[in-house]
């Protein structure tokens, strides 16, 4: 079997606005392998957004091709192939945070035992264990995001796909939940996709990261890290972690040279 879970092949996407077109992306080359841990960087505008949700199957592409597990991003929404984790934690205020995370395994008619597992588990995965009858406001901003990952973990995806998940916290809290990332990442062996506008997140979380330009939104560079997989956060202050950064420095200054 392939270990490509996602295959983009010149993919394009314009938007029809009523101040003309807008080339979100161009000419998309990319494959995700089974395991990475892909980054998304590059300024406001170049498309990271929308290329996660071409992936989602949340808009369709004008050009090109892309795959998720070897099927169309509607074939793999449909059978459940990834979890989606959006900028703002998007908790229901009037659910608990248990009740948050089985609102979608009760759409989707998983019984209730099935739900009271499956909710447990992945609050145990995020740390937060014992918060299953709180409510989202009582919780903090970094406690609901992770509330938020484990509602994206609750159907066991092999795939997950995170716009920006940190972006808004401070950065303590966005340190500690790096870590956290790193390692359900490493007990799990997911794939998972993250956008990001930080490049020491970038760079801290990545097996590859790919920097993205504007004004068509295209893939500048893609840079394999050579970093361990094991990663407490003082590697920040490695050689090795500073040369990748200056690496993906370069690629944002470069594709922002004929603005
Ligand atoms: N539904 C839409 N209709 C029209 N234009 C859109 C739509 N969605 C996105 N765009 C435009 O497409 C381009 C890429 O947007 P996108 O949100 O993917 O960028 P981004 O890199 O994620 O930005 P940010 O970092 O600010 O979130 C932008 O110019 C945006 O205005």
């Amino acid at each position: 079997m392939s270990d490509i879970v996602i295959s983009a092949k010149d993919l394009g996407l314009t938007f029809q606005t009523g101040d003309g077109p807008i080339h979100a992306l161009k000419d998309v080359n990319l494959d995700v392998r089974q395991g990475d841990f892909v980054s998304f960087i590059g300024p406001s505008g170049c498309g990271k957004t929308t290329f996660l949700r071409v992936m989602a199957d949340l808009e369709q592409p004008t050009a090109g091709t892309i795959t998720v597990n070897g099927t169309s991003p509607e074939e793999a929404r449909r059978a459940r192939a990834y979890g989606y984790v959006f900028q703002a934690a998007g908790l229901y205020p009037w659910r608990t945070i248990g009740g948050n995370i089985r609102l979608p395994l009760e759409i989707m008619g998983y019984s209730r035992d099935e739900q009271a597992r499956r909710t447990a588990d992945v609050l145990e995965l995020v740390e937060l264990g014992g918060f299953e009858k709180k409510y989202p406001w009582q919780l903090s901003g970094g406690m609901q995001q992770r509330a938020s990952i484990a509602r994206a973990l609750a159907f066991d995806a092999d795939l997950l796909l995170m716009d920006e998940p940190f972006g808004a916290l401070d950065e303590i809290v966005r340190d500690h939940l790096n870590e956290q990332l790193l390692k359900l990442w490493d007990r799990t062996g997911k794939t998972i996709c993250f956008v990001t506008h930080s490049i020491p997140e970038a760079v801290y979380l990545s097996t590859r990261i790919v920097v993205m330009s504007p004004r068509p939104g295209r893939i500048a560079d893609v840079i394999e890290s050579p970093l361990p997989r094991e990663r407490p956060l003082d590697i920040r202050d490695s050689r090795e972690f500073i040369e990748i950064a200056h690496r993906v420095r370069d690629g944002l200054r470069a594709g922002h040279g004929d603005d």
